[in-house]
């Protein structure tokens, strides 16, 4: 069983995405522990903070004065100070050996019944959880960059997560105005599994010389509609977050371009996408 009730909620790790979701926790009026290991850190983290609270308040797009939100957030670097809070979000650095400690801590820190979750991009759930006594309370929230601004989270399953703590990641996720989406505990989830490729293969395409660097931005966002073609993307997601999430599907993956089985099958059938009448979904001619 998790807490079916949320008011105090720990973020583990101060840097992009945990101070994003301090910052959005408290907008919505949860009380927020932030913790680093180190207070320069914490430090760094309320600046972000800062920043964005400051230009979201220009846009007038705060329930509340930024003020009355900073407050709302605490800064520690002592476990502790997470011991009674009723979810905390893991978003330290993206290395399967400290997630697997710093699970092990807030275990034998944190209330039985506290929900336990963790923004890893592309590290297994389940693998997180692993040494756990209570792994049915890990679950994955899979917040996007910029958390302030990104609508979507993505609600990741492990296998020995636990039905009421998915359905709480999700309600948790609504409190803070993010839509969700569910995925099973496979390499990259939904979002990095294919985004990875995609940003890969624009590098590669600029690479190999298939058009200039604004040219396979530019034909992805006007011949797609996407907003952002994949060498920007990647330049605001971090080239090397980039690298670290396509090594890791590489690992678990492999070779992932020859055109899906799926793919040729269908085509074969004459199952052509809405030209047809029918693709991977249905349509009225
Ligand atoms: N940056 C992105 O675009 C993005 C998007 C979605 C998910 N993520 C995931 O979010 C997580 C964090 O990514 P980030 O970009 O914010 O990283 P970051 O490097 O900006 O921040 C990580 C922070 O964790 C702190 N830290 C390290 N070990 C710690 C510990 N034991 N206890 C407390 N704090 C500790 C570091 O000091 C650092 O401040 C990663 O798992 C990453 O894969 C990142």
């Amino acid at each position: 069983m998790v807490r079916d009730r949320l008011e105090r909620i720990g973020v583990v790790g101060a840097g992009t995405m945990g101070s994003g979701i301090a910052q959005v926790a408290a907008t919505h009026g949860y009380e927020v522990v932030l913790r680093d290991v180190d207070p320069e850190f914490v430090e760094r983290g309320f600046d972000a903070i800062d920043d964005s609270l400051t230009r979201l308040e220009s846009r007038d797009a705060l329930p509340d004065d930024s003020g009355t939100i900073r407050d709302r957030i605490e800064g520690s670097t002592d476990l502790e100070a997470i011991a009674d809070c009723d979810l905390v979000v893991e978003a330290v650095v993206e290395d399967l050996d400290v997630k697997r400690e710093v699970f092990a801590d807030l275990e034998a820190t944190c209330d039985r019944e506290a929900l336990l979750a963790t923004n890893t991009s592309t590290l297994s759930i389940t693998s997180i959880a692993g040494n756990l006594e209570r792994p049915g309370r890990v679950v994955g929230i899979h917040f996007m960059n910029p958390v302030p601004i990104m609508d979507g989270v993505e609600v990741v399953v492990g296998e020995k997560t636990s039905d009421d703590a998915v359905a709480l990641a999700h309600e948790f996720s609504g409190d803070l105005e993010k839509e969700t989406w569910e995925a099973d505990d496979r390499p990259g989830f939904v979002a990095n599994r294919i985004l990875m490729p995609w940003i890969n293969e624009g590098i590669r395409a600029y690479d190999e010389g298939v058009a200039s660097k604004e040219d396979v931005d530019r034909g992805m966002e006007l011949g797609t509609n996407v907003p952002m073609g994949p060498l920007r993307l990647a330049d605001h997601i971090g080239l090397d977050v980039c690298l670290h999430a396509t090594e890791t599907l590489h690992e678990e993956l492999g070779d992932r371009y020859r055109p899906a089985y799926l793919l040729k099958r269908k085509v074969e059938a004459g199952d052509l996408g809405k030209k047809s009448g029918r693709g991977f979904y249905e349509y009225e001619s």
